[in-house]
């Protein structure tokens, strides 16, 4: 069994125009959990409040299975957050950024922090104002990368690197959680990225969690079918999660592959991607029309 890292029950945070309402969720230890949603769907608004930066209501939220008003600070030495951009003074060079952490982090690793440096290609002497936005994100990440931390937390922290970058840092943050005490809740538009590396996906929509389930389980039992309206019309109702009219037929995704395929043995259904299953729960009709 695995132990839960952040426990969250009933999580809800009202502003005057949008609620994230209700959010109960459970990350698991050792593992990346991707956390998807349209703009605005309340990512952000989860992630600030489950680190206690916004003020919200719960009747439960622990982190590492300590209550996070009684043990923030404790708490917080084991987390690495990056958000989408650097809250690092813009005339503070990466050389004086670690010293800096050198005093706020017990397991501050120096010489881990320049070999990141190095392999990010960062310059430890410049100024981060003079620093593209990927460059800065990059730092970020090296740091994020030399304390220890136990939990790593990113809010579209990916945004702004390249695919090359990008491909690095998913393979440091596997690597990072093969020790199954390590964990990542990593918010992302880039959803090929989550479908490299996460073992859950979360999916906030409209302020609810509409689902946190296993990659592998959205994967055996998600399917894509493309057909004509009769063939899509002998499906069960409550097999489908959503249907696209397309130009000259109709894609339907169903949460039921394999005893689908079972049914239909010719029928070719493939496997969703994590945009795919996006957009058909963000746009897809519940019936054919
Ligand atoms: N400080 C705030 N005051 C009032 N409303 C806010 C505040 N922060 C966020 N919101 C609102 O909460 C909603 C959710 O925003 P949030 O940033 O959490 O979404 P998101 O899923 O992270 O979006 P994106 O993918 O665009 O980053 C939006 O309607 C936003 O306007």
């Amino acid at each position: 069994m695995l132990n839960n890292v952040i426990e969250i029950k009933n999580l809800t945070k009202q502003f005057d125009d949008f609620t994230l309402n209700n959010v109960s969720l459970n990350i698991p230890s050792g593992t990346v959990v991707g956390l998807i949603g349209e703009n605005g769907a309340g990512k952000s608004t989860l992630i600030s409040s489950l680190l206690g930066i916004l003020k919200s209501n719960y009747t439960k939220l622990t982190i590492f299975n300590k209550d996070l008003k009684k043990y923030e600070k404790e708490i917080k030495s084991d987390i690495a957050v990056i958000f989408d951009e650097t809250h690092f003074n813009l005339e503070f060079t990466p050389k004086f950024i670690g010293l800096l952490m050198s005093k706020t982090y017990p397991n501050w690793d120096m010489k881990l922090y320049h070999k990141y440096l190095e392999q990010f290609e960062i310059p430890l002497k410049k100024k981060i104002k003079k620093f593209s936005r990927g460059m800065k994100m990059k730092m970020e990440f090296a740091i994020a990368f030399s304390h220890d931390a136990k939990l790593i937390i990113l809010d579209e922290a990916t945004s702004g690197l390249d695919p090359i970058v990008r491909d690095e840092i998913l393979n440091i943050l596997r690597t990072f959680t093969e020790e199954e005490d390590h964990t990542v809740l990593m918010s992302s538009h880039i959803t090929s990225d989550l479908d490299k590396i996460s073992d859950y996906i979360a999916y906030l929509h409209h302020g609810e969690l509409l689902f946190m389930k296993s990659y592998d389980e959205l994967h055996e039992n998600y399917g894509i079918i493309h057909g004509s309206k009769e063939l899509l019309e002998s499906l069960n109702d409550d097999d489908i999660i959503g249907v696209i009219k397309e130009p000259y037929h109709y894609s339907v995704l169903v949460n039921n592959r394999v005893e689908i395929q079972k049914t239909f043995a010719d029928l070719e259904i493939s496997r969703p991607t994590v945009e795919e299953i996006m957009l058909f729960y963000a746009k897809g009709a519940k019936k054919l029309c």
